[in-house]
């Protein structure tokens, strides 16, 4: 399974994601707009002493989003309350949920594109005019009594903007969408959690971490984490980019962040469909992996580095993705720099 891959960007049991989670904006490395967004966003409110507007937060796992919306409420200086859409059943456990809240709150609903569409209907008025209506009788004597709510802050989390509602995308006046991070700022991620790890890093060792970590924070945390154990067995005190490139190696990591599961994408893709296009289906029952894992966690990354395109028509191979199986493109093929 995806799942259990050293490279996958979603979480796994054994990530100690809190241990190295930034608690301060200033903390946060990358994301540069979003975080001079923010900041602007809750000095103001802070200042006029309001409750910041609904922020959502979307792009791939692992960029930092439920890391963002702690840090929201911290800084704030408000309660941070966390649940996720698919754990809200019903429209009373979210009317609870928000009946609970403490002035001010920020109330964290990750996963939000999987709320189900009764429980999201409580959520627009409650975002609006932060009033919750509620049906009281059944049949004809039935009657909608309106009850006001504390202020709050809702943050939504989701990887798949595209499968919010345009009601609730519309109601989130802050959107903020993450990006793949550079080599530079996972070098300073990298840096940062082998300090909280207590592990001896060079500069170049982190760079070489970083540059395998597919622009996921996550994973950057999560190579180290292993490059620390065959640091550790070896006994090298500090990991430089030789120590870190053979403990890589031995995960079957490649220099670009590509394990055995994206290498077999792409080799159906040159061998079978002579570089595509094919569509995602086709490929997914050829890889005997479900179709969300293929767009959510194969591809965005394959396609942010220029080596695959999602066209119209299906998935091509661009002149990267050749060159990185080994073989020469054919003529005509893409570089990829465009798409
Ligand atoms: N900018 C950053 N600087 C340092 N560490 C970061 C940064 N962003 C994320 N991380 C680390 O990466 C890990 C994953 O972050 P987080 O859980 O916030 O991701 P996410 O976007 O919520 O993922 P998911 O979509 O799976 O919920 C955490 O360990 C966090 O500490
Ligand atoms: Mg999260």
């Amino acid at each position: 399974m995806t799942d259990d891959r050293i490279t996958t960007p979603i979480r796994r049991p054994d990530d100690v994601d809190a241990a190295l989670r930034p608690k301060a904006l200033d903390e946060f490395v990358g994301q540069q707009a979003a975080r001079e967004n923010l900041r602007v966003f809750i000095d103001a409110a802070r200042g006029r002493g309001d409750v910041l507007d609904h922020v959502l937060f979307f792009g791939p796992p692992g960029l930092g989003k439920t890391t963002l919306a702690q840090i929201v409420a911290r800084e704030m200086g408000v309660g941070f309350r966390a649940t996720s859409g698919p754990v809200i059943a019903k429209s009373g456990d979210l009317a609870a949920l928000l009946t609970n809240l403490e002035d001010g709150d920020v109330l964290f609903i990750d996963e939000i594109h999987r709320l189900n569409p009764a429980v999201e209907e409580v959520l627009y008025p409650a975002m609006e005019d932060r009033a919750l209506d509620l049906m009281i009788g059944e049949g004809p004597s039935a009657r909608s009594v309106r009850i006001d709510l504390p202020r709050f802050t809702l943050v939504g989390a989701t990887t798949r903007q595209g499968l919010l509602t345009t009601p609730l995308r519309d109601r989130f006046g802050i959107p903020i969408r993450l990006q793949f991070y550079t080599v530079d700022e996972l070098t300073r991620v990298v840096t940062r959690a082998a300090g909280l790890l207590d592990l001896g890093i060079a500069k170049d060792g982190a760079t070489e971490v970083a540059r395998r970590a597919r622009g996921t924070p996550r994973i950057a945390g999560r190579l180290l984490r292993r490059v620390r154990d065959f640091a550790n067995v070896a006994g090298v005190e500090i990991v430089d980019a030789r120590t870190a490139d053979a403990a890589l190696n031995r995960l079957e990591v490649d220099a670009k962040g590509l394990d055995a599961m994206d290498r077999r994408y792409l080799t159906m893709i040159a061998d079978v469909y002579r570089g595509g296009p094919v569509g995602v289906e086709t490929l997914a029952a050829g890889l005997s992996e479900p179709r969300d894992t293929i767009e959510e966690v194969i591809e965005p990354y394959l396609i942010q580095i220029g080596m695959i395109a999602r066209t119209a028509r299906g998935r091509c191979l661009n002149a990267g993705g050749w060159k990185h199986l080994g073989f020469e493109p054919p003529a005509g093929v893409q570089d990829g720099l465009f798409d």
